[in-house]
C-alpha cells in the first residue's frame, strides 16, 4: 500500500519565537522540516512527498534540500495565509481521487511508521482516519467566569498525520472554504460533512514543537534514536 505525504512548512512559529519558522530550527544536525521529511522519505509506503512551504524561504529550502538529500520524489507548493489554505494548495498537486493522502504538521518530526501503516490501512477502509491520544489532564471549559470540567473519558487529543481519501478531503476543503469556515485540524472538515474519522491510537512522542519548551524535549528523542 502507498499513500502520498504532504508536509506543510509555510508557517511563521509566532509561538515558538525564533524570530524566523521554526522550520529551520536546527535540532541536533538537521532543521526540523529536513527531520520531518526525511522520517516520511523513509518509511517504504510513502511514495512522494508534497512539501507546502512560504514562496520568500523557496531558495532556502532548496538548498537545505540540496544540503540533506531525501530519497523520495519532493514536489514544492507554495503555501497561503492559514494552515488550512496551505492544505488545499497541497492537494492541488494530487491528481488520483483515490489516493490516499496524509496531511502533517512538519512541526512533529517523530510519528513512527508503523502507526503510518496502520492509518494507512484505516483509511484505505475507512477513507478518513487520525492519529489521537488520550487526554491525561482535566480539561476545564471557561466561558466567561463559568467552569465546567468536560468528561475526560471521551477526550483525545488530534494528532497529524491526519489521512483520507483525496477526493473526500478535498470535498471537505471546498465546502469549508465556501462557507468560511476554518478549522484547526483538517479532521474537522470531514466531521462537519457528517462523514465518521476513524481514530488510529498514537503516541505521546508524536510531538509538535509549538513553544521554546519543546526543542529540549525533541532533542533529547533524537539523541536517543528511539523515535525512528
Ligand atoms: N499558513 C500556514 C500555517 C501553518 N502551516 C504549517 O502547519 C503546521 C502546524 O502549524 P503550527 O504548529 O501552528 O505552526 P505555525 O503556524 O508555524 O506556528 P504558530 O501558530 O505558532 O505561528 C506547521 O508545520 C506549519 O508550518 C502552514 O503550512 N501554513
Ligand atoms: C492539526 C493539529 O496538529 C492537530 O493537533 C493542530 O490542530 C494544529 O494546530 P496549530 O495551531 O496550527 O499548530
Amino acid at each position: 500500500m502507498t499513500y502520498t505525504a504532504i508536509i506543510l512548512a509555510a508557517g511563521q512559529g509566532k509561538r515558538m519565537a525564533a524570530g524566523e519558522n521554526k522550520q529551520f530550527i536546527h535540532l541536533l544536525d538537521k532543521p526540523l522540516f529536513i527531520h520531518t521529511v526525511s522520517n516520511f522519505a523513509e518509511d517504504d509506503w510513502c511514495s512522494q512527498i508534497v512539501l507546502v512551504i512560504n514562496p520568500k524561504e523557496r531558495d532556502r529550502i532548496k538548498q537545505l534540500l540540496n544540503q540533506h538529500p531525501i530519497r523520495k520524489p519532493i514536489v514544492l507548493v507554495n503555501g497561503g495565509k492559514e494552515r488550512q489554505e496551505s492544505v488545499y494548495y497541497g492537494l492541488q498537486m494530487i491528481k488520483d481521487p483515490n489516493e490516499i493522502v496524509f496531511i502533517h504538521d512538519g512541526a512533529r518530526p517523530f510519528v513512527m511508521h508503523e502507526q503510518l501503516h496502520e492509518l494507512a490501512y484505516v483509511v484505505k477502509e475507512r477513507s478518513a482516519g487520525l492519529l489521537a491520544v488520550p487526554v491525561t489532564d482535566t480539561i476545564k471549559q471557561k466561558k466567561g467566569n463559568e467552569l465546567t470540567t468536560l468528561d475526560r473519558s471521551t477526550l483525545w487529543a488530534a494528532q497529524t498525520p491526519q489521512g483520507f481519501r483525496k477526493q473526500l478531503i478535498t470535498y471537505a476543503h471546498e465546502k469549508a472554504k465556501a462557507e468560511n469556515y476554518i478549522g484547526t485540524d483538517d479532521a474537522s472538515l470531514v466531521e462537519r460533512l457528517g462523514d465518521s474519522v476513524a481514530i488510529v491510537t498514537g503516541s505521546y512522542h508524536n510531538i509538535k514543537l509549538t513553544m521554546p519548551e519543546d526543542i529540549e524535549r525533541a532533542e533529547t528523542y533524537l539523541k536517543d534514536r528511539k523515535m525512528y
